[in-house]
């Protein structure tokens, strides 16, 4: 091993690169929960929005249905008691002015009246203002209810002509117009009621369709949001296999394959040159006083010189070639379709002159070398370990022999 000083250069670490553009597994984690706590926070949401706006626009269709059918009973009460006063007043007019001998009728559709007034005022107790319309109506409906009675009770009391004096068409007129006046009063307050009740329903159907239509937006945006925040996730998850994938089968200093996918790549290439009649070749290499580079200017400074001459043996070989870190600074070659001694030969002195060339290190230059173990199949082996021991057996010849050169496995 040499020590020189050289210009420094500035690189990227292996651990940075491997990390570059992948996210953490704790961040994969919390984006999964996050995006499972927000779709069931979302989801709560929404149940609640729908919960609460149907709540209410059943409660506005339920009031505007009662204040309906509310004022449909009080209409009809209305008009029913014009008929009843009419009634009355006609089967008074028969008992004194006409042929009605008995007052029954007369007294039957008094009742009917008193009857509907009543029915009114309960109708009208939940609403101050036609309640007091009510009040009022009655105070009439019973002053014209005296007015029939005194006309009657002199026809009983005396005789038709007695009675007849006592009827005063101007006094009925006067009474039922007041009454009409009151009527006419509570049903244009009715036709309000009505109309609110109809404003009210509307209303309801309105709200219906706004809720309808937020919520199929808030379902699509969420849908949506939620795809792609589960696709970013399947896609995180899909590159942290990858690189767990490459974890398993590189070496982490040096980025090349490790001992298991060396024996995987060897043995494919075994089979393939067993069904086409081929030759392979296994080098064996290790550095040369490599321990002194640990020793003198420190392990990290180690670490530097494998990168270095794994990045050199790279782009030494063919791109159908492989080159692997197996441990420490031992490094196996395999070459498929070998035509002959002489091709391996040959490809092992680039080898070794390709790694004798001198490193930057820590502004050092250094000078490492490399033996060579060199075993054919099938010459030597027909399967990967048989293979390797015999290219290892190899390499220890070359060791012996001086080092700095290879050996072909005897
Ligand atoms: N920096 C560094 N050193 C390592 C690593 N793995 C193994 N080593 C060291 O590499 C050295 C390899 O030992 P040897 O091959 O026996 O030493 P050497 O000086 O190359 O001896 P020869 O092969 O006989 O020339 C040992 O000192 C190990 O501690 C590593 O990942 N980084």
């Amino acid at each position: 091993m040499e020590l020189e000083p050289c210009p420094v250069s500035a690189g990227v670490s292996a651990g940075q690169a491997r990390r570059k553009g992948h996210m953490s597994m704790n961040q994969q984690n919390r984006m999964a929960i996050t995006t499972l706590i927000s779709g069931i926070l979302a989801a709560s949401f929404l149940a609640l929005l729908i919960g609460w706006s149907v709540f209410d626009i059943i409660s506005d269709i339920k009031r505007a249905a009662v204040l309906k059918a509310r004022n449909h009973e009080v209409t009809s009460a209305l008009n029913k008691l014009q008929i009843n006063l009419t009634n009355a007043e006609k089967s008074e007019r028969g008992y004194v002015v006409g042929s009605e001998v008995s007052a029954t009728p007369y007294l039957a559709a008094v009742e009917e009246v008193r009857w509907t007034t009543d029915l009114i005022h309960a109708l009208v107790s939940n609403d101050s203002s036609q309640r007091s319309n009510a009040a009022r109506l009655e105070k009439l409906v019973e002053s014209k209810l005296g007015t029939l009675q005194f006309v009657v009770e002199a026809r009983e009391a005396s005789s038709i002509q007695a009675a007849q004096l006592l009827m005063s068409v101007e006094q009925d007129k006067l009474e039922t117009d007041r009454i009409k006046d009151v009527l006419s009063e509570m049903e244009s307050h009715e036709n309000t009621v009505l109309n609110k009740a109809l404003r009210i329903r509307d209303g309801a159907f309105d709200k219906l369709w706004w809720v309808l239509a937020a919520l199929t937006f808030m379902l699509f945006a969420g849908a949506i949001w939620q795809y792609l925040r589960v696709r970013k996730i399947v896609q995180y998850a899909a590159k942290s296999e990858a690189a767990i994938r490459h974890l398993a089968n590189h070496d982490v200093l040096t980025e090349l394959p490790n001992r298991r996918l060396l024996l995987e790549r060897l043995d494919t290439h075994i089979d393939h040159a067993h069904s086409n009649a081929q030759s392979l070749a296994v080098m064996f290499m290790d550095l040369d006083g490599f321990k002194k580079v640990n020793d003198t200017i420190g392990h990290d400074a180690g670490d530097e010189l494998l990168k270095c001459v794994a990045q050199r043996l790279k782009s030494t070989i063919r791109a159908s070639d492989t080159v692997a870190r197996i441990g420490g600074d031992e490094f196996i070659v395999v070459v498929p379709k070998l035509y002959g001694a002489d091709t391996a030969a040959q490809i092992a002195t680039t080898l070794v002159d390709a790694v004798s060339r001198p490193y930057c290190i820590k502004g050092r230059s250094i000078k490492v070398s490399t033996s060579i173990g060199i075993s054919f199949y099938p010459k030597h082996g027909v399967s990967s370990g048989e293979l390797l021991e015999r290219a290892d057996q190899a390499l220890n010849q070359a060791k012996a022999s001086g080092k700095n050169r290879y050996r072909f496995a005897s």
